[in-house]
């Protein structure tokens, strides 16, 4: 929203603001890593503990949003909440991005970036399709396509020149995020023959950790833009809301918390030794609920997170959910894990913070795969029936889906698929259940799994979600 009334938020405003050499590298402008990396590393700065600042890349060939350049890669991050039992309602200017390049418009200037030694760290969000191999990325790309094709060729510059390796740390949503990224690296290095040498050192001085992020960050606040710009008494276009909550669990080596003492700095950041166990609980109890109340939600008429929590049938659903279904699944303590579970519900309760269920259902098919797929199928393994919450979280996907109730927002192989599927409705469920592009694997021989879901869709269709929601908890519907 423009609010031109106010000027525009720039160092001019604020000259005091102070500037540190750049220490890190981040692929991604994204708003998460903007309420998230950014955020941590500011914290860090005021303390006077890492005295680094931030170059962004950007990942994507999508023009450079002039508001960068033009606030001078200022922003405000809007911390609202309830945090320890008190409502938490701050904002601070972030000065820790120093610039943000674009490797499309500025190929050498981002290969430039392996000459200054100043640089230590590389951190990434380039969503869960960003760390992927493209076969046609070569070295001679200016710049290549992929996320880990420009991260080699930075790589190999700063190789050739003599320096020290980086200590790299992908925050992307994806299991063994590190791992997979080193393996694409590597793969891209013996592809485009770039020598034993390269490869030792790679391997040798440069430090690939997995981590795992955890802060809800809606984004811009596009609701209270102008009543912000008033309390602030600036414009701000790049300011992102956040939850007071973070986690980062970073799997690393035992020298890390020193050189980056996020921890020390007070921040809820856990090095560890293996972040399964914390993947596993955050991936399945918060982005799992989120996925299936988005799918739910949206086919009840309703917008945001904080609707479904304040909706009886909902919240009901989101509850039982994940205590009766996706808890028992998990491998740790239960304990703890129903209280992670009531901890998140009280997050998801936020009330100062706008979290669209449409943002949440973006590339719902994927967050499916990962978030909830493997707990029904688990479920349904061990006790010899499917989890009816899930199964019916599925069925209003495959539902929102079919494109003539929701809008849908997935790649186009995605849509194709379900175009296809959908054009002869009455054997859908079983020609998507095969599709293996969707799952990751064939579905169809799932005990029961087509015909519940194609009599919860049935259900779905003739009664909407709600009514259909409290079917399944045990009331009546006109076609029993
Ligand atoms: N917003 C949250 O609450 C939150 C919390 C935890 C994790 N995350 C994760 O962060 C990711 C980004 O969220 P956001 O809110 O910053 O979104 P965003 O749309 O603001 O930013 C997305 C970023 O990813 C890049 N990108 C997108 N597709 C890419 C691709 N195929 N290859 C390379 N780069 C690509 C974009 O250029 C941009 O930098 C999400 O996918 C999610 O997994 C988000
Ligand atoms: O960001 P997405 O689109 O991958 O998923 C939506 C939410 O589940 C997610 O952003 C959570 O809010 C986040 O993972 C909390 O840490």
């Amino acid at each position: 929203m423009d609010t031109p009334q106010y000027p525009l938020l720039s160092r001019t405003l604020f000259p005091d603001l102070p500037a540190y050499p750049e220490r890190m590298i981040q692929f991604g402008e994204g708003n998460f890593l903007r309420a998230f990396t950014a955020w941590q590393v500011q914290q860090m700065n005021k303390q006077g503990r890492f005295q680094g600042n931030i170059v962004m890349i950007k990942p994507q060939g999508s023009p450079v949003s002039e508001h960068y350049a033009k606030q001078d890669h200022l922003y405000t991050v809007l911390i609202n909440g309830i945090a320890d039992q008190q409502v938490i309602n701050e904002h601070e200017i972030i000065h820790s991005v120093s610039r943000l390049i674009s490797p499309y418009t500025e190929y050498e200037q981002f290969l430039a970036l392996a000459e200054q030694d100043s640089l230590e760290f590389i951190t990434s969000n380039t969503t869960e399709a960003g760390i992927a191999y493209k076969p046609e990325d070569r070295l001679t790309d200016a710049p290549q396509q992929s996320f880990p094709g420009k991260l080699t060729a930075l790589l190999y510059r700063r190789y050739q020149l003599g320096k020290a390796g980086f200590t790299i740390i992908p925050c992307e949503l994806i299991d063994r995020n590190g791992e997979k990224l080193r393996e694409i690296v590597l793969r891209y290095a013996a592809e485009w023959d770039l020598g034993d040498g390269f490869i030792q050192w790679l391997e040798q001085e440069n430090t690939f950790c997995c981590s795992l992020v955890d802060r809800i960050v809606p984004g811009y606040p596009q609701q209270q833009a102008e009543q912000l710009a008033q309390e602030l008494g600036y414009q701000d276009h790049l300011m992102v809301t956040a939850e007071p909550y973070l986690l980062w669990v970073i799997e690393g080596p035992a020298w890390l918390p020193e050189r980056l003492p996020l921890t020390e700095a007070g921040l809820y950041v856990i090095f560890t030794e293996d972040l399964r166990p914390y993947r596993e609980q955050k991936v399945h109890l918060l982005n799992g609920p989120h996925t299936a109340m988005a799918a739910l939600g949206l086919l009840a008429g309703l917008t945001t997170v904080e609707d479904v929590m304040n909706d009886e049938d909902l919240s009901v659903f989101v509850k039982e959910l994940m205590e009766q279904e996706i808890v028992p699944m998990l491998d740790l303590p239960r304990a703890g894990l129903l209280s992670y579970a009531e901890a998140v519900r009280e997050r998801f309760m936020n009330p100062f913070i706008r979290h669209e269920l449409a943002s949440i259902s973006l590339n719902s098919i994927a967050k499916f795969q990962t978030r909830l797929l493997p707990v029904l199928l688990r479920y349904q393994r061990e006790r010899g029936e499917l989890p009816k919450r899930i199964t019916l979280a599925f069925a209003a996907l495959l539902v929102g889906y079919r494109g003539d109730r929701l809008a849908r927002k997935d790649s186009p192989e995605v849509l194709t698929l379900f175009d296809q599927a959908w054009s002869q409705p009455v054997e859908a469920i079983p020609v998507l259940l095969r599709e293996t592009k969707l799952w990751g694997q064939d579905l169809s021989s799932v005990p029961e799994l087509a015909r519940t879901l194609e009599q919860y869709v049935r259900k779905l269709d003739a009664f909407g979600a709600r009514a259909t929601l409290q079917w399944l908890g045990g009331g009546s519907l006109c076609d029993d």
